[in-house]
């Protein structure tokens, strides 16, 4: 039985004050730890606050990207290493829009997932076709081709920790959300691909989230589904009172 884990990725939304409401709010409402995992995934200039406000409560924070290597002169970044020291426990990698606007690749991504695992940090790695890819059938492809470099050199114990988040680009912001069947259907694509680079074990304690338009309306159904185990959130995790809601259904699921 796999732990769902609902994920919010802030993006780059909220100012301090409304980042420490935020988890104020939702820490007094949290469900059960051992039925969910409940992570944040801010800007990297709230994580140490956001860290302190979650202290003691189950509440995980995530960064949004980091760089691979430890340290050294790359203006602008963020190491794991510093992530780990400020009490961050989950980074996302290779999500779409990294890969879009700042020239992310799957090589690059496979590099930030092995340095998050060498320095204690758990990733979200982030897989999914475009439209132009979908309409053309080539969903499973693509998406296993991001799997099999993103996973490279991973050891099974790593990549059964390892959470791979589903996000078909065309419906991420966009209020298309992938039907439950369909999203169901290639996270099982996923699932029988991590079967093949590691093993079955592997593949049944890997979890796969979905992300694109996912909100209070759908997660439930998205949730019952066999192969779906969390979900990757934007808009909808913006809100303590929405966030709540996912965390509810995740508990529920
Ligand atoms: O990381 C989250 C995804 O990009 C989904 O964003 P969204 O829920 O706003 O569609």
């Amino acid at each position: 039985m796999r732990k769902p884990i609902i994920a919010g990725n802030w993006k780059m939304y909220k100012n301090a004050a409304e980042a420490t409401a935020f988890a104020e709010e939702v820490k007094a409402s949290l469900p059960a730890a051992e039925k969910v995992d409940a992570v944040i995934c801010a800007p990297a200039l709230f994580l140490q606050s956001l860290v302190a406000s979650a202290a003691d409560t189950d509440l995980k924070i995530g960064a949004q990207t980091m760089h691979e290597e430890q340290e050294g002169a790359f203006t602008g970044e963020v190491s794991p290493t510093q992530l780990k020291d400020s009490g961050v426990e989950y980074v996302i990698i290779g999500h779409s829009e990294r890969r879009q606007y700042f020239n992310e690749t799957d090589e690059s991504s496979n590099k930030k997932v092995l340095a998050a695992f060498e320095h204690g940090l758990l990733p979200i790695l982030c897989v999914g076709e475009s439209l132009e890819q979908r309409e053309s059938g080539e969903t499973g492809a693509v998406v296993e081709a991001q799997v099999e470099k993103g996973t490279a050199q991973l050891s099974a114990a790593q990549a059964a920790d390892l959470v791979i988040a589903y996000e078909p680009i065309w419906a991420i912001g966009t209020g298309k959300t992938a039907t439950a069947e369909d999203a169901n259907e290639v996270c099982g694509i996923i699932r029988k691909k991590i079967a093949s680079l590691f093993n079955e074990e592997t593949a049944e304690a890997i979890r796969i989230q979905y992300g694109g338009s996912v909100k209070p309306a759908n997660i439930e159904e998205l949730m019952s589904m066999e192969h779906i185990d969390g979900a990757l959130v934007g808009g909808a995790s913006l809100e303590a009172e929405s966030f709540l809601k996912l965390l509810e259904a995740g508990a529920n699921a």
